[in-house]
């Protein structure tokens, strides 16, 4: 599903003493089937920005377009389609509640009165999608898991609603390093697997640079950089002057070039750790494993 953006503004508590203003006049597209990172600064306006794709909030001014669903200040996003846009807030895992895993997968589902056995079958494949499995997991209590399960159980719970956009917000906070690898990787193959448009907010450039085929990296409301992660890496310093960090290999190619003389520079296109190492294998002509 196609995403636009066209001149969104977002004001909190306005015409209050309170009043701010998240979003300033934003424009962007999001192709079908993308996935998408968005990094920024803490209070950038990342997760106002997201949050106006399932009619959690309403644009101020301006127009989005999710499909053929047109929303604006005072047209809402239709009830239907608030199922084809999955939300995976911040630590997702605070909103379980059933008693057991697989009825808290199917709580979305069930509400959308699907037949039974339907839904039974989106529980056990949106479980293993996670990397759990059904026959062990389907009748613990979510509250006797750990953290890591407990979120992966979370976002089953939103990919057994089958969206049409995945939205995710910082769905690695807090998880020790194979905890990240195991849900970015699940994630990552069904965005591949059934072009699920996909979009990521994430501190992490790494996660950025490794998943993401289009960056958009926020300040202060606004987009500060937008394109492909090698049009955005190429802005070293406009990243830096934002305090955020360059991808370990940006910064290593970046270096480097420092060092060789220019007709034996790097292509600052490289920006994935195995992509640089497969150039500098080719160059030496070193034959790769296998
Ligand atoms: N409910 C609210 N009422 C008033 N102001 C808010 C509200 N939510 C967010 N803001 C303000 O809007 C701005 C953008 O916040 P937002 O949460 O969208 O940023 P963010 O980039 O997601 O930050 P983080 O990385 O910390 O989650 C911030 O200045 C924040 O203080």
């Amino acid at each position: 599903m196609q995403i636009t953006f066209d001149q969104v503004s977002h004001i909190y508590a306005k015409g209050t003493p309170f009043e701010r203003v998240a979003l300033h006049n934003i424009s962007l597209t999001i192709p079908s089937g993308s996935f998408v990172g968005i990094i920024g600064h803490t209070g950038s306006g990342k997760s106002t920005l997201i949050q106006h794709l399932n009619g959690l909030l309403m644009p101020s001014t301006g127009q989005i377009t999710l499909g053929d669903a047109v929303i604006t200040p005072k047209r809402r996003l239709p009830h239907a389609q608030r199922r084809d846009i999955g939300l995976v807030f911040q630590y997702p895992e605070h909103q379980l509640f059933e008693e057991t895993v697989a009825k808290d997968v199917a709580f979305g589902p069930l509400n959308f009165d699907l037949p039974t056995e339907m839904v039974e079958a989106r529980v056990k494949e949106s479980l293993e999608i996670v990397g759990l499995d059904y026959a062990t997991i389907k009748d613990r209590s979510p509250f006797h898991l750990s953290g890591g399960q407990m979120r992966r159980v979370a976002l089953a719970g939103v990919l057994a609603m089958q969206p049409k956009v995945l939205v995710l917000d910082e769905p690695t906070a807090g998880l020790d390093p194979a905890g990240r690898v195991t849900i970015l990787e699940g994630i990552y193959r069904i965005h591949r697997e059934q072009n699920l448009t996909t979009l990521l907010v994430t501190h992490s450039m790494e996660e950025a640079a490794r998943y993401a085929d289009y960056l958009l990296v926020m300040a202060q409301g606004q987009v500060a950089l937008q394109g492909k992660p090698e049009e955005v890496f190429m802005h070293v310093n406009r990243l830096r002057e934002l305090s955020l960090d360059v991808p370990e290999t940006v910064a290593l190619v970046s270096q480097m070039n420092q060092m060789l003389p220019d007709k034996a520079s790097l292509p600052s296109s490289l920006y994935r750790e195995e992509e640089l190492i497969a150039h500098l294998l080719e160059r030496l002509s070193v034959p790769k494993e296998g």
